[in-house]
């Protein structure tokens, strides 16, 4: 089994997610749009879960596992590898990950300035419909980003499975360091 990790709202994890599984054709399991789905379904769990992340804040570490997990196990026959994007966004994630379903191979740590961070969530902002990218909640998102989320990197770091690429790059370019990121496995 294979699991990829990613990291940084408007890094570009989604855009590269989307080449590696048309290069690679691992399963792409995204926290955000499992979520997003849940919101969509109109239920009551899904008002609770955008009310979150309207605010820009991460939604309770139980839901969102429990939802990778069960996307996992319903692909589990079929995948060549799991690509996950979006978790873990905090150390503590990372720890559950590990005691409930494994550890991962590789994390790729998309790395962008907060500057262009900001100005492609803006730019995205024009057509996601995202009810999250907006000024207000891009400054939250980012701000929880470097307290929770970057410590994650250290966190994997000392186990030598960390491969940080440079996504100030063009798309392609960027996928080429994914790329040869992804062939070093083999
Ligand atoms: N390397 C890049 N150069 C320029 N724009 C990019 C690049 N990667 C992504 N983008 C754009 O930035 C925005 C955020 O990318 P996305 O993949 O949705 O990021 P994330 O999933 O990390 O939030 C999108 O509008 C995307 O088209
Ligand atoms: N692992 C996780 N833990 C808690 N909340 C999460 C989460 N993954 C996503 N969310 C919630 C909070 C995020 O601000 C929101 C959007 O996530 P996303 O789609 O991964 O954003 P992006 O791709 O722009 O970085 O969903
Ligand atoms: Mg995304």
């Amino acid at each position: 089994m294979r699991d990829e990790v990613y990291c940084g709202p408007g890094s570009g994890k989604g855009t590269q997610c989307e080449k590696v599984v048309a290069k690679y054709g691992y399963t792409h399991l995204s926290s955000g749009d499992l979520l997003r789905a849940e919101v969509a379904s109109g239920s009551e769990r899904g008002k609770q879960l955008q009310a979150i992340m309207q605010k820009g804040e991460l939604v309770p570490l139980d839901t969102v596992l429990d939802m990778i997990k069960d996307a996992m196990i319903a692909k589990a026959d079929v995948s060549k590898g799991y690509l996950i994007d979006g978790y873990p966004r905090e150390v503590k994630q990372g720890e559950e990950f590990e005691k409930k379903i494994g550890a991962p191979s590789l994390l790729l740590y998309i790395d962008a300035k907060s500057e262009t961070m900001v100005s492609r969530l803006m730019k995205r902002g024009e057509t996601s419909g995202r009810a999250d990218d907006n000024e207000e909640t891009i400054k939250k998102r980012l701000d929880l980003y470097y307290k929770a989320t970057e410590p994650v990197i250290a966190f994997y770091e000392g186990r030598g499975i960390v491969r940080k690429i440079n996504s100030e790059l063009a798309v392609d370019d960027v996928f080429a360091e994914v790329s040869k990121a992804i062939d070093a496995l083999k």
